[in-house]
Parts: structure tokens; C-alpha cells; sequence
């Protein structure tokens, strides 16, 4: 038999005056999965993860994290979860230690847990550094110490890697992973293609909706959408004359390429065509990337609204 889900929610919906800022949204994660949660800014993340971490009631719907129903026993929600919010703050003018240790009496936690969670995210040798004085990449780290310190089962993190260097925030997932490799079920929210990539799988949300879910390769394909690269010539005319052609949805150079994208592949490669005999460009077929898919869903979500 398999493990129950770390995460199970249904038709969760969050009302502010008038607006419905989460609307019915279902999730379901896997224990020792890292999902991503995507969507635009104000989408309804952050609302979301706080009404399954046992922080806000939702309005409607039910669900139960770790096991723990969501309306009913929130304190035992928040006792097994750590949730990294986007905008960490620590005691500047205290060390990494000092600031651990502060969060180890807030859980209660034995001594040897300040000692541990040191070891275990590598900061022992900087721990009498001032936390004001440290690099974003530190700063994050010793959140995430912070966080994981009262050994949580389930890990919420929202937007964790904002303003943070590549190198520090491959090593933080390098370090996410390893710990849902032990069994840590991981929740993150982010705007980050490549992070996105690097999780088991996605839900995308907008206007607090759920409108994709899936593996990355699943959420590509789902969208339909066909991808054709120009390379050389008159780039600048090209992407003028491709805007607003029949069957182009998308227009974007990337460098010295013009990737041109649609819902529909016959009308887009037609017009495609056109262009690129106009302007000198070669046509070259390509593979549809997720923030492509993303900026499609966007557009689409809108239309909806409107
Ligand atoms: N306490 C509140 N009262 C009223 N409106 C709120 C409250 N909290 C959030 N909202 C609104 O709900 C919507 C969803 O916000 P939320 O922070 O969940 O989005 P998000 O997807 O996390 O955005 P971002 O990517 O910018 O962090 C936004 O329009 C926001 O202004």
C-alpha cells in the first residue's frame, strides 16, 4: 500500500470583500515530493500555502496535511511544518547561533538542535557571524536552518531564492533535494523557470485558479503549443511583421533568435514561413520551454476575465 499524501486539499477557497483571491483549488502531493507552486504575482500562492500550513482558515473546501485535518487541528499542522515566508527576518545585530537559538526556544527545542541544524546546513564555522552582515545566499541558508531546526515533515517554502545568486540557489536545491530524498515532502513557490524544472512536479495558478498540473514535460505537452525559431536577418522587421499575424501568439527575441509561438501550428508556421522569406531568416523548428507555456496561460487566463 502506498503512503498516504503529505498534502490532500479540496476545492479550498479564500473570499477578501469582495473578491475570491483562491477559488476551488485541489491539490494533492506525495510524501518526499518537491512541487512547485507558479503563477503570477497576487495569483493566490501565498494564500494558498498559509491555508494548508494551519496560518489563515480557508472559507470553503477541506483537506487534511501530515494528516492533520486543516480546519480542525492547525496547531498540529504548524508543529510538523516549516514555512519559509518570502521576506525572512532575523535579528540583524545577533549572530547565526544567537538567532538559532532564539528560534530553538520559540519550538522549545533541546540544546543539541542549535548544535545539529549548524552541522547540518554547513554553517558551524560562520556561526558567530552577524546575521546583518551576511550575503543573501548565507542570509537564506540560515533561514532555511531556521525552518527545518524542529525537524518538520512537510517543508513550505514561498519564493525562497528571490534576489539570491545562481550558485547559492543551486545549492540550495541541491540541498532541497537531499532532504526529500530523506523523505522531506516540499512545497515551493517561486517565479523561477529553472527552479520550476527542478521540481517532481508543478501546479500552476492564476487568479486563484489551478489551471495546470503536472510534470514539467506533462505541462508543456498539455499546452499544445508549437515553437518555430528565425536566425538571421532582419530580426527588428521580422518581429514587427509577426506580431499580430494570424496563428502567432508570441514574439520574443532571444538574442540574435526570434521564437515565435502558437496555439495554432499550421497557421503559425505559415505566417512563419512568410516572414522569414520576407526578412532573410531561416526557420528552424524548436521546442516549446515552460515560461513559454506560462506566458501563454497568463494571456489566456486574462482573456477569461475580461
Ligand atoms: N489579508 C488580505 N486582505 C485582502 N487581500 C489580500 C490579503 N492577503 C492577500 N490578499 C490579496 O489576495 C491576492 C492573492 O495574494 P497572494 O499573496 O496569495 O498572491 P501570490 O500568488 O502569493 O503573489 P506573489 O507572487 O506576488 O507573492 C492578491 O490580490 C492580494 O492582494
Amino acid at each position: 500500500m502506498s503512503a498516504p499524501p503529505a498534502i490532500t486539499v479540496t476545492d479550498l477557497v479564500k473570499v477578501y470583500g469582495s473578491r475570491t483571491v483562491v477559488d476551488h483549488v485541489s491539490m494533492e502531493v506525495a510524501p518526499g515530493e518537491i512541487v512547485g507552486f507558479l503563477g503570477p504575482n497576487g495569483s493566490g500562492k501565498t494564500t494558498t500555502i498559509r491555508m494548508m500550513c494551519g496560518l489563515l482558515t480557508p472559507d470553503g473546501g477541506s483537506g487534511k496535511v501530515l494528516g492533520h485535518d486543516i480546519l480542525r487541528a492547525q496547531r498540529a499542522i504548524k508543529r510538523e511544518v516549516g514555512y519559509m515566508t518570502q521576506r525572512f527576518s532575523f535579528y540583524e545585530d545577533l549572530t547565526i547561533e544567537e538567532n538559532l537559538r532564539f528560534v530553538a526556544g520559540v519550538y522549545g527545542l533541546e540544546k543539541g538542535a542549535v548544535a545539529q541544524a549548524l552541522a547540518d546546513l554547513g554553517l558551524t564555522s560562520r556561526k558567530h557571524q552577524l546575521a546583518g552582515a551576511l550575503s543573501g545566499g548565507w542570509k537564506q541558508r540560515l533561514a532555511l536552518a531556521a525552518c527545518i531546526m524542529h525537524r518538520p515533515k512537510l517543508l513550505m517554502l514561498d519564493e525562497p531564492t528571490a534576489g539570491v545568486d545562481p550558485k547559492a540557489r543551486r545549492d540550495f536545491w541541491d540541498e532541497i533535494h537531499e532532504r526529500a530524498a530523506e523523505g522531506l515532502t516540499v512545497l515551493v513557490s517561486t517565479h523561477y523557470m529553472d527552479e520550476a524544472e527542478r521540481c517532481h512536479r508543478i501546479n500552476y495558478i492564476s487568479y486563484g485558479r489551478l489551471i495546470s498540473h503536472g510534470t514539467v514535460a506533462e505541462v508543456v505537452a498539455h499546452a499544445g503549443l508549437t515553437t518555430v525559431i528565425l536566425r538571421g536577418g532582419d530580426i527588428v522587421a521580422a518581429q514587427k511583421r509577426l506580431r499580430g499575424q494570424p496563428g502567432v501568439d508570441q514574439v520574443a527575441p532571444y538574442g540574435t533568435d526570434l521564437h515565435v509561438i502558437g496555439a495554432n501550428g499550421a497557421a503559425l508556421r505559415r505566417a512563419a514561413e512568410a516572414v522569414a522569406a520576407e526578412t532573410g531568416a531561416r526557420l528552424i523548428p524548436a521546442e516549446t520551454g515552460l515560461e513559454d507555456v506560462f506566458i501563454q496561460l497568463m494571456g489566456a487566463a486574462q482573456d477569461n476575465m475580461s
